[in-house]
């Protein structure tokens, strides 16, 4: 039986939990469970994606409180911390320089929008996410709002790939 014939028969509290890491909005997982079962794998991205459509400020709020800041360790034993860890594995902790730049920005960002920066860390370089850091700083809020929503629905996607074999 492969993975996905597996969550598709799984209880439905195992099979939210097993989505709960992808991110931090617990309606966006019982919906997904709720429309099972999925035929392939290409039908639940789809749903998911879906049901992400409608996301906005209220499910960006729900869901940074499990996103730690772009450069800091994320702490933790929860799974949200341990994938942060393996997304922001190429943010090199190491590199002062960098590191100094990017808690600079950070404050200026969570100064202007009033949340913690948000990108997909994953297959990008500490100097590619300040830049991007950078430049969004520039957005007017809704812009920024789009962006982040964006990105959280990247992130979100991946991580769900992750769980359900990409
Ligand atoms: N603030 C963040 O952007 N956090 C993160 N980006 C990722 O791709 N994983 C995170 O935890």
């Amino acid at each position: 039986m492969n993975v996905l014939e597996r969550f598709n028969r799984l209880p439905l509290d195992e099979a939210i939990a097993l989505l709960s890491p992808c991110v931090a909005i617990p309606d966006w997982a019982s919906a997904l469970v709720q429309a099972r079962p999925y035929a392939d794998r290409a039908a639940l991205l789809a749903r998911a994606g879906e049901l992400m459509q409608h996301w906005g400020d209220a499910e960006l709020q729900q869901a940074m409180s499990a996103h730690p800041r772009i450069g800091e360790r994320p702490t933790g034993s929860q799974a949200h911390a341990a994938l942060s860890r393996q997304e922001q594995a190429s943010v090199d902790r190491h590199d002062a320089e960098l590191a100094e730049a990017l808690r600079t920005a950070n404050t200026q960002y969570e100064a202007r929008f009033g949340r913690v920066f948000l990108i997909r860390a994953k297959g990008r370089s500490g100097a590619e996410i300040l830049q991007a850091l950078r430049l969004r700083l520039h957005n007017n809020e809704a812009q920024e709002r789009q962006a982040s929503l964006a990105q959280l629905r990247e992130i979100t996607l991946l991580r769900l790939e992750g769980v359900i074999g990409a």
